[in-house]
């Protein structure tokens, strides 16, 4: 899938880490039956981490491959489980934003060096 300027995100989707962490939070104690959300939380570390490992093989299957629109496809199923895996550890998409520009124009292999420094 060619990505095209009109994939670029709108102000309607900018916040859309944010909307859908609120409706995750708004599946707490829902029926699991009716709520996908609600059966991932319903299962706990132990439903969520699995479907986080699953989707993070198929992201790297995906780019192996090289198929750009399963790569995206793959990389929301992933993104969408780990907002479900922060949910569950009472932690917001803000919180990994917030660490992302607390780390911007922070060099990796500066920060590395740094670490065994002194
Ligand atoms: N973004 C998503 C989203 N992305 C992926 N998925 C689901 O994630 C599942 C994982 O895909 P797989 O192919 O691995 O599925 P599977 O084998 O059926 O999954 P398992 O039964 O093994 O867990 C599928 O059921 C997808 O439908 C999602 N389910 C929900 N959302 C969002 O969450 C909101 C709330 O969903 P509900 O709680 O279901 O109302 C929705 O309105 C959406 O915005």
């Amino acid at each position: 899938m060619a990505v095209q300027a009109s994939a670029v995100p709108t102000s309607g989707s900018a916040d859309i880490l944010a909307r859908l962490a609120e409706v995750i939070e708004s599946r707490r104690g829902a029926d699991p039956s009716r709520s996908y959300v609600a059966k991932l939380l319903a299962g706990g570390d132990d439903r969520i981490l699995k479907k986080v490992g699953e989707e993070a093989t198929e992201v790297v299957i995906a780019a192996m491959q090289g198929e750009k629109a399963r790569i995206v496809s793959e990389t929301a199923d992933l993104w969408f489980h780990t907002l479900v895996m922060l949910a569950h550890h009472e932690l917001r998409p803000q919180d990994v934003l917030a660490e992302l520009m607390r780390r911007e124009g922070l060099s990796g292999i500066d920060e590395k060096a740094s670490r065994t420094a002194g």
